[in-house]
């Protein structure tokens, strides 16, 4: 088959002022395929998806669709017809409906204007045609991430568009809804449309993907099927270097001494999501908290460092207890964290990563919060390379780094302020396979150290260095696993099923 590529970008080339985002790149996609685009924080994928999906402007190179030129920057119709990204934040208005997001700017209308009932079953067809069990009536902000993505979804193909960018479409579901998403995006596939899919879990490139492209510092290193490349190839491809990865494991270590002090004592929580919660931490324990998207463990966390005010019981740090409700009072008593939206929590986007790294101990660089600009500097400086994060330098915005190096930003943020208690949600999201590495290695020093770490997450990677694993369901602590768990073992406990052996 000679069938045109569904999108060809060659010799693509983007820089930000000194940054080279993108050199020299090419991309095709062949039509009907599943099309991984994988590489490390800051390689330039989304850079790449920007330009392929008309956000900005290649400073060299061209992208054509179907053999045809783009369209014109401007000529937005143009660029919805044939190409149409679903990014892991909603671009869905949250309280207009779903019938009203589907048809924005194009709202069927008559004689009065705007025809509601016609607007509610053009939505409810175009669903129905798709298959999308959504009702078309609720406000698009009450979607879960599931919906609200295969909402984006129909979206898009409705415009026409047949090839779609999924970007990191999997990073807040938990398994079940990864293997529906899955589902769906074979069906689709069936039916004409191709997907890019950008995703830092390997494996799921391998289940879901046919093909893969893999961008190093920004150039293009390699495009092959799947099968051709091993998980571990990959892995190389993306670092150029040889060697797989080291997550340090807590079964590999010595246990805790029997009469370690407790850090943090969670006593009889309850909340909108969860009851009677209880657990001690103790200091150089790392203690991780598992369950499903639904089970509550994130509203315990939020719960533990004061996002959250309990209905019932108590959270103690070195045996006082924590006021209800106030983060201000947990940083300040020696709890860090690391929030579950980066960006609605963790980041001010518009300053520095310098400003973001040391904003929470700025009193301790300097007199009444005057930090000498110096102290700064050199504290972010050392951010930078404890962490690993790809910037210009420390004076670079937050808002122009990859997500990934947000990310680091935030862990950095997290610990400045030397806390007793840490507390990690979903800490390595976003984060490229070998700066995982470097994030858990952080988690283990600071343990060795003797601090607490209370790490939340729907990854098992994240949960290794843990000394124990409770599992929440439905609200409720279900199980106690000790490290050196089987993977089969904790997700058999996460999603309550029985094991047949
Ligand atoms: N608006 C911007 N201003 C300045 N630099 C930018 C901007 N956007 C991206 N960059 C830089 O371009 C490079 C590529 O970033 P990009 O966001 O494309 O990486 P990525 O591969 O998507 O990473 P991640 O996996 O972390 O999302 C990075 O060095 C980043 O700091």
């Amino acid at each position: 088959m000679t069938a045109e590529p569904v999108v060809r970008a060659h010799g693509v080339g983007k820089r930000y002022g000194p940054t080279v985002a993108l050199h020299d790149v090419s991309l095709t996609v062949r039509p009907g395929e599943s099309h991984a685009l994988v590489g490390r924080n800051g390689a330039g994928k989304s850079t790449l998806v920007s330009i392929l999906t008309g956000l900005s402007k290649p400073d060299t190179g061209a992208v054509e669709f179907g053999g045809r030129p783009a369209p014109a920057l401007g000529d937005r119709e143009g660029w919805r017809s044939r190409v149409a990204c679903v990014y892991q934040h909603s671009t869905v208005i949250p309280h207009l409906t779903v019938a009203e997001n589907l048809f924005l700017n194009r709202q069927p209308t008559g004689r009065f204007g705007i025809s509601w009932s016609r607007l509610r079953r053009q939505a409810a067809e175009l669903l129905e045609s798709w298959r999308v069990a959504v009702d078309p009536d609720v406000p698009a902000g009450e979607l879960s991430v599931e919906d609200r993505q295969l909402v984006e979804i129909a979206r898009a193909l409705s415009y026409g568009a047949r090839f779609i960018v999924l970007d990191e479409p999997t990073a807040q579901l938990d398994s079940q809804a990864i293997e529906r998403l899955f589902v769906r995006m074979r069906e689709l596939q069936a039916s004409g449309v191709t997907f890019l899919f950008i995703s830092h879990h390997l494996q799921e490139v391998h289940e879901v993907c046919q093909a893969v492209t893999v961008l190093r510092d920004a150039r293009h290193v390699v495009t092959a099927g799947v099968d051709e490349l091993s998980r571990a190839q990959l892995i190389d491809a993306m670092t150029g270097e040889e060697g797989g990865l080291a997550v340090a494991d807590a079964a590999d270590r010595a246990p805790l001494p029997a009469g370690a002090d407790a850090a943090l004592t969670v006593e009889d929580l309850s909340g909108d999501d969860f009851a009677g919660v209880s657990f001690t931490l103790r200091r150089g324990e790392v203690l991780g908290l598992a369950g499903s998207n639904a089970s509550g463990k994130h509203q315990v966390a939020e719960t533990v460092y004061g996002l959250r005010a309990p209905s019932g019981g108590r959270v103690l740090l070195d045996g006082a207890a924590l006021p209800a409700g106030d983060v201000g009072a947990a940083l300040r008593a020696g709890i860090g964290c690391v929030p579950r939206d980066r960006h609605h929590q963790g980041l001010v986007l518009g300053l520095s990563i310098a400003d973001n790294a040391t904003m929470t101990v700025l009193d301790r660089l300097g007199p009444a919060g005057l930090a000498p600009p110096k102290a700064r500097e050199a504290r972010a400086a050392t951010a930078i390379a404890d962490y690993g994060v790809v910037a210009a330098g420390p004076e670079q915005e937050v808002s122009a780094l990859s997500g990934g190096n947000q990310q680091k930003v935030v862990l950095a943020r997290a610990l400045a302020g030397d806390p007793r208690v840490l507390v990690l949600i979903n800490p390595t999201a976003g984060v490229d396979v070998k700066s995982k590495e470097a994030l858990l290695a952080v988690v283990d020093r600071v343990r060795a150290e003797g601090k607490a770490v209370l790490i939340v997450s729907d990854e098992l990677d994240d949960l290794r260095p843990a000394d124990r694993v409770l599992v929440l369901r439905s609200g409720r602590l279900v199980a106690e696993h000790q490290a050196g768990w089987s993977d089969g073992d904790l997700v058999a406990d996460i999603e309550g099923v029985e094991l047949d052996d």
